[in-house]
Parts: structure tokens; C-alpha cells; sequence
């Protein structure tokens, strides 16, 4: 049977830029551009999990602002579902433990950047 994952991810805007992560370099998935985030854990609701997930990878403490879309994307390996909140800084750096790299980048910036492909939807969203 398709694995099917559901994860969050957070969109955190300053001035005209968006914060990227550059994923690590396993999986199907090596290297690509995405928002940092991660799988809805069993009980958890959207907000618990951005926010868990936000403090783990980045150790900076969010505010889930407001829901924005969900993607489904059928990758080779799973389906992915796909919620995308904006959110807000409270207290950190955004420190990066997992990434490879990050970058705050224009709307233009991150359509030249190889994003994970379920992602595309979204940089279509925050260019309306
Ligand atoms: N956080 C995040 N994940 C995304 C985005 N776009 C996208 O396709 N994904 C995929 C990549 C992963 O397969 C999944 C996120 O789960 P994850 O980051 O916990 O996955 P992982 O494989 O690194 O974690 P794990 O199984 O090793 O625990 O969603 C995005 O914008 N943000």
C-alpha cells in the first residue's frame, strides 16, 4: 500500500523574505529547498506539532498565526499532505541542527531555488 505522511510547515516572513531550509543530503528528498516543519505526531493538533517541531529543529519558539493551504503530493516513494501555516517568531534564532543551510529569500529568489516539488504550490500562493 502507498505510505501516506502528513506534516506542517511553517511560512515566517521578514520584510519581503521568507525563511528557506536546505535539507540534509539522504533520501529522496536530499538537498532540496523546503519550510521547516515536520510530521504530525499521533494526538497532536497542527498548531502542537509546528511548534514542536520548530523548537526541535531551530530551537526558536514560534506563534502559529494563521493557516494558509494544505498540498497533496504524490511523491515516488509516499503521498504527501502537506498544511502550511504562517507563523511568527517569539524568542530564538532559528538556529539550524538539521538543515544544510537556510536562506531568507524573495518570492523570486525561491523560484530559482530547487524546492521540494510538494512546495510549489505554495510559492504559488505567497506569489499572489
Ligand atoms: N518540513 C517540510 N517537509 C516537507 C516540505 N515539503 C516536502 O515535500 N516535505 C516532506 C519532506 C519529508 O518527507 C516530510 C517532512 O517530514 P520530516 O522532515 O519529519 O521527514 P524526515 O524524513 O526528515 O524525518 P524522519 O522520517 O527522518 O523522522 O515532508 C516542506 O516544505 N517542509
Amino acid at each position: 500500500m502507498n505510505k501516506s505522511i502528513e506534516v506542517v510547515a511553517a511560512i515566517i516572513k521578514k520584510d519581503n523574505t521568507y525563511f528557506c531550509a536546505q535539507r540534509s543530503d539522504h533520501g529522496e528528498l536530499a538537498k532540496k529547498w523546503e519550510f521547516p516543519g515536520g510530521k504530525i505526531e499521533k494526538g497532536e493538533t497542527h498548531k502542537e506539532a509546528l511548534e514542536r517541531e520548530i523548537l526541535e529543529e531551530l530551537n526558536t519558539k514560534i506563534e502559529v498565526k494563521t493557516f494558509l493551504l494544505t498540498i497533496n503530493h504524490q511523491y515516488k516513494g509516499f503521498n504527501l499532505i502537506l498544511h502550511a501555516y504562517r507563523c511568527e517568531v517569539i524568542e530564538g534564532n532559528l538556529e539550524l541542527s538539521e538543515h544544510l543551510a537556510f536562506k531568507w529569500a524573495t518570492i523570486d529568489e525561491m523560484k530559482k531555488m530547487e524546492f521540494s516539488a510538494a512546495d510549489i504550490p505554495v510559492l504559488d500562493y505567497l506569489s499572489t
